[in-house]
């Protein structure tokens, strides 16, 4: 079975290999990020590296690549540096001692309460804003490693336009940037590893577009084998052939211009051990930074902005600096609930090498261990900070002031129980820590999704680290690994089904495209008999393009009962469902007083719904409905049955089990009472659906 992701929807576009043969010269999405954030005109087509290329400098699969990548970028770099960076050498190296004498130069800075601070600076005014680029090429391609030259006088005019017109750029920066999603979650499935490949498991994910479609092999009672579709719909979905670069277009690239905007931003990856969550994530710092220095020095040259990193651990509940011979820090939060580390290295950097060997001094710190899934699994999480920061009012004797913040975490993988056995009791306890806090992290995810007011942040040292990305004016990427193997399904599962609630937690932002993938999402969990399991993508577009949206999002956000009351204005509403396609009307996006779209159907689509087939149509789609809440139900009681396992996994002493247990307890009692509750609305549906229908006959219908 081959999974058909994004690749195949860029029409046109050049066909990416995978990782290790990525196009080095590829040009055609240089600028798409710049597009994105309004800064085109910064697009580059010659003499700097392109800003998103994989190297092939990390190890891994992607190692193939190396040998040419890290010629080409060598000598892209240099051409890089000679133009915006101060002269660079790397940081530990004897070479460099001139410049480690100079504290601007690459200065390690102590952090403590006082200097880290997690606060954004104010809103500053942009005096001078420095945005020759946008004044002189606004057109695509033009590289602005040469744009001195090329100013002419026409040019040089606009140049001196008033200042309110760099404002006004400025500005239209700002609203792009607040186009941006808050909460984008992104999936990507990794190709089957050898160890797989030799124990004959199969490939059971498809991926068409942002749908994944996962084919669980159950067994009925009678022992006969049946294939049960899992379908979910995710901001983008990347299958096996799409490379680091691609991850990178899609997850972070949009981004990075935000955090010049006085943003916290967050790039985390989720799933199972093995599943690609290191080889996903060690790319994107770099390739950020580079990106970000672009930025730095180009549009927003003179702005004073300056570039740190910084990089550490969480192990065993405890943090270790990455970049301070794994120094242990202390987590505190100050009055505001910011949470501050207290000792943690952090390193002004100015130039793309310095960065890459931090990058590469920290991760080959970074406790790694054998799991029964995966030979070099990290079982830490690792955050690594790049931080933009400002002399306030320009005024560099004070400390710089915190500006915005890309995070990018990599979490520890998680473990069933039923993986561990082989483990040995270090490598267990480890699991139990790593599954403790990801227990936690869902736990807020939980609390957010339910709007409740307290979110348990303080769960875990995980938990406070991500507290940024989930509140105030934050962005936060989730990437879902996954594992395509048959043997990895049931964890395939449970992580989709987590990142589908995260991606529920942007829905107040993006509603439109969230409601859309929402419930398209409910469809999920079709049984379909073994013999028919032949998934092509006709089979997959007649799926999307069927009427379930329309109802399940009735079903999911009309909380106004008389909607259902009255059988006369549901009729009409409900009529030929086929013809209301969700994905194109303004008018299906649910309305600010409570209306949902149904109330705003055109009236010319609502006449002809009275006939028996309308009504048996009509009858069967409503039972179909509260089916797949049912069962939507019963995986929600899945996750948290394996929630218990996790939980089991998590005691340790001082862990608060029972605490866990009520709140897990509790959401599978509300879970229940929702399934009675759709049971119930069914029967009324069904005696109400019986009168209309003696109605409809003794009307002559
Ligand atoms: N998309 C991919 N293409 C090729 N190889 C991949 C891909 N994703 C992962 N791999 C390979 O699979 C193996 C496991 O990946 P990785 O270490 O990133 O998993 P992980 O999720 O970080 O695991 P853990 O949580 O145990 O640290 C590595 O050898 C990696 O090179």
């Amino acid at each position: 079975m081959n999974g058909v992701g994004r690749q195949g929807q860029r029409s046109g576009a050049p066909h990416h290999q995978r990782q290790y043969s990525d196009n080095f010269l590829e040009t055609s999405s240089n600028g798409r990020w710049l597009q994105s954030a309004g800064l085109q005109h910064l697009h580059s087509n010659s003499s700097i590296p392109p800003p998103s290329q994989d190297y092939g400098y990390y190890g891994g699969g992607g190692g193939g690549g190396g040998g040419q990548g890290s010629r080409m970028y060598r000598n892209g770099q240099r051409g890089y540096n000679e133009y915006y960076m101060e002269p660079s050498t790397p940081p530990y190296d004897s070479r460099r001692k001139d410049r480690e004498d100079s504290p601007n130069e690459f200065s390690p800075g102590l952090l403590d309460l006082h200097s880290f601070d997690t606060e954004l600076i104010p809103d500053m005014p942009v005096s001078g804003m420095h945005d020759v680029a946008s004044q002189y090429y606004p057109s695509r391609g033009r590289s602005f490693d040469d744009s001195e030259p090329y100013i002419n006088n026409k040019q040089a005019e606009r140049a001196r336009l008033p200042e309110n017109n760099l404002l006004k750029s400025f500005a239209a920066d700002k609203e792009k940037a607040s186009s941006v999603a808050k909460i984008k979650v992104v999936v990507r499935k990794r190709p089957l590893n050898k160890k797989e490949l030799a124990k004959n498991e199969e490939d059971i994910i498809d991926t068409l577009s942002n749908s994944v479609t996962v084919h669980e092999t159950k067994l009925k009672v009678d022992l006969t084998a049946y294939v049960e579709k899992h379908e979910f719909v995710f901001d983008a979905v990347l299958n096996e052939e799409v490379s680091n670069d691609e991850v990178y277009h899609e997850t972070v690239e949009p981004i990075v211009p935000i955090i010049f905007q006085r943003t916290k931003a967050t790039c985390f990856a989720y799933g199972q051990t093995g599943s690609g969550k290191t080889y996903t994530m060690k790319p994107l710092p770099l390739k950020a930074s580079r990106d970000i220095l672009r930025l730095m020095h180009h549009t927003y040259r003179s702005q004073g902005f300056q570039l740190f990193v910084s990089f550490f651990e969480i192990y065993g509940g405890k943090l270790f600096d990455l970049l301070n011979e794994r120094k242990k820090l202390c987590m505190r939060e100050d009055g505001k609930q910011q949470v501050c580390i207290v000792g943690l290295q952090e390193y002004r950097v100015s130039d793309v090498e310095t960065i890459k060997e931090l990058i590469e001094k920290g991760s080959a710190t970074r406790s790694t261990g054998t799991t029964g899934a995966n030979e070099e699994s990290s079982r830490s999480h690792a955050i690594l900070q790049l931080a933009i920061k400002r002399a306030v009012d320009g005024n560099v004797s004070k400390p710089p002031r915190l500006v915005g913040k890309l995070s990018f975490i990599d979490l520890a993988g998680s473990e069933r129980g039923a993986d561990t056995t082989d483990n040995d009791k270090q490598t267990r306890m480890e699991g139990a820590e790593i599954n403790k806090s990801l227990l936690a992290l869902k736990e807020c995810i939980r609390a957010l999704d339910n709007d409740q007011g307290h979110i348990p942040f303080r769960g875990s040292k995980l938990t406070e680290v991500l507290r940024d990305s989930f509140v105030g004016d934050s962005r936060t990427v989730m990437i879902s690994c996954i594992s395509p193997s048959s043997g990895s399904c049931e964890h395939t599962l449970n992580t989709l089904r987590y990142a589908d609630r995260v991606k529920s937690l942007s829905k107040g932002n993006n509603s439109k495209k969230d409601i859309l993938a929402s419930t398209l999402n409910l469809k999920e969990s079709t049984n379909v008999p073994l013999s028919s399991f032949l998934p092509t993508a006709s089979a997959f577009e007649d799926d999307m393009n069927d009427t379930w949206p329309v109802q399940v999002e009735k079903e999911e956000y009309d909380q106004s009962e008389e909607v259902y009351d009255d059988p006369k204005t549901s009729w009409k509403r409900t009529g030929k469902l086929q013809q209301y396609n969700v994905s194109t009307s303004e008018d299906n996006v649910r309305k600010p007083n409570g209306q949902s779209k149904w109330m705003g159907m055109p009236k010319s689509h609502s006449r002809n719904s009275n006939s028996d087939d309308d009504l048996n149509a009509l009858l069967q789609e409503e039972e179909d409905l509260v089916n797949a809440h049912r069962k939507q139900v019963e995986d929600t009681m899945n996750i948290v049955k394996e929630e218990m396992n996790l939980l089991v996994e998590a005691d340790q002493p001082g862990n608060q089990l029972d605490d866990y247990v009520t709140r897990l307890n509790a959401i599978l009692s509300q879970k229940a009472a929702g399934i009675l509750q759709l049971q119930n609305r069914l029967a009324n549906f069904q005696k109400r659906l019986k009168e209309h229908n003696v109605l409809v006959s003794s009307s002559g219908y």
